[in-house]
């Protein structure tokens, strides 16, 4: 297929058409998805003279400050999602419960998970940010309505999952489980572009993403493995490393999926209960995916993040992903603790 000016629209049909890989309800749900994109970015894009910087004083159910764009996109990604009638029920990382369709509209198979605006540190600094999502198949219905466990399956069982990156350009990200596919959002033309098909990261690298000043608060096996980069040339590892920290996953995961890397936010002393800072249903899964989609890995330090069964909905992770082998063997050095 040419990448020339083939929109998501055009792509997500030749999808149906040619391997019956999106069924025309999730189609559907996916440009409703793009729009809603659409919309978060013309926000981000106004700033301050859309008097959307800042914070909105109030908090989520994670105890996190909301920022007032954290508020916006999840309103706009509610608001777009309600009435389309490919969806039972949704989740977003700004909301405490599960939000159902109203009855007034027709309701769908498909359940929505979205951390709506990723990288909320880096909205009023005018760096990139994020809206990660993932589309779960609702389980048949035992006649009590759509309830939060029908939404605490295994990320291998998500059906599509995506993100948008808010950056000098404004890019989709989507896998429906046969590759990864990137689309530019074209202003003038008002729609997302695809601009590369089959995206696949390098099993190696020399660059790795993590909070540094966390560095004291590590378990052994991650002191290790950024021990061992430090060390460069001269170190077991016998090259150089270089870091980037955006603090924005989604900005983050980009740059792996690009020009390969590995991101890593693991558990650390600070909160011995969590076991991560990351969100396993809207931010792990969704990225993770993408990043086996693409011919990585990711896993929390023990275990593939897409065989974890959740046990609630704001369940945290720890999160090691991107180039398969530097995965492989930050995960070996947990193994070996
Ligand atoms: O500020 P820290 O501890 O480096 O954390 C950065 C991480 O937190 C996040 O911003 C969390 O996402 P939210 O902004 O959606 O809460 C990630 O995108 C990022 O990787
Ligand atoms: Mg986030
Ligand atoms: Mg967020």
């Amino acid at each position: 297929m040419s990448t020339q000016k083939i929109s998501l629209t055009r792509y997500l049909v030749e999808q149906q058409r040619n391997d019956g890989s999106i069924p025309s309800q999730l189609r559907l749900l996916l440009e409703v998805v793009a729009r809603a994109c659409k919309g978060i970015s013309q926000s981000v894009n106004k700033g301050a003279l859309g008097g959307v910087l800042g914070s909105a004083e109030s908090e989520n159910v994670q105890g996190e400050v909301q920022k007032k764009l954290d508020i916006i996109a999840n309103e706009v990604l509610i608001e777009a999602n309600e009435w389309g009638g490919h969806l039972a029920a949704m989740a977003s990382e700004e909301m405490d419960s599960i939000h159902l369709v109203p009855n007034r509209y027709p309701q769908g198979e498909y359940l929505l998970l979205f951390d709506p605006l990723d990288g909320s540190s880096n909205i009023d600094v005018n760096v990139s940010i994020g809206t990660i999502f993932s589309v779960l198949r609702k389980p048949e219905d035992n006649g009590q309505g759509v309830q939060e466990s029908d939404f605490l399956q295994a990320g291998s069982q998500q059906v599509a999952a995506g993100y948008c990156i808010y950056g000098p350009q404004t890019t989709l990200v989507l896998t429906v489980g046969n590759g990864v596919a990137m689309f530019t959002l074209d202003r003038e033309q008002g729609s997302f572009v695809l601009t590369q098909e089959r995206i696949q990261i390098p099993a190696d690298t020399k660059e790795f993403a993590i909070n540094m000043s966390n560095q004291r608060h590590w378990a052994e096996p991650v002191q290790r493995y950024i021990g061992e980069c430090l060390a460069g040339k001269e170190g077991p590892r016998g090259k150089d490393f270089n870091m980037r920290w955006i603090a924005s996953m989604v900005a983050d995961v980009h740059r792996i999926l690009m020009r390969g890397g590995v991101f890593m936010y693991p558990w650390d002393k600070r909160e011995p209960e969590k076991a991560g800072k990351l969100r396993l249903m809207y931010e792990a899964n969704p990225m993770s995916w993408i990043v086996e989609q693409a011919g990585g890995a990711a896993t929390n330090g023990h275990q593939r993040i897409l065989d974890l069964k959740p046990a609630k909905l704001h369940e945290r992770v720890a999160v090691f992903l991107g180039s398969k082998n530097e995965v492989e063997r930050v995960t070996s050095y947990h193994d070996a603790a």
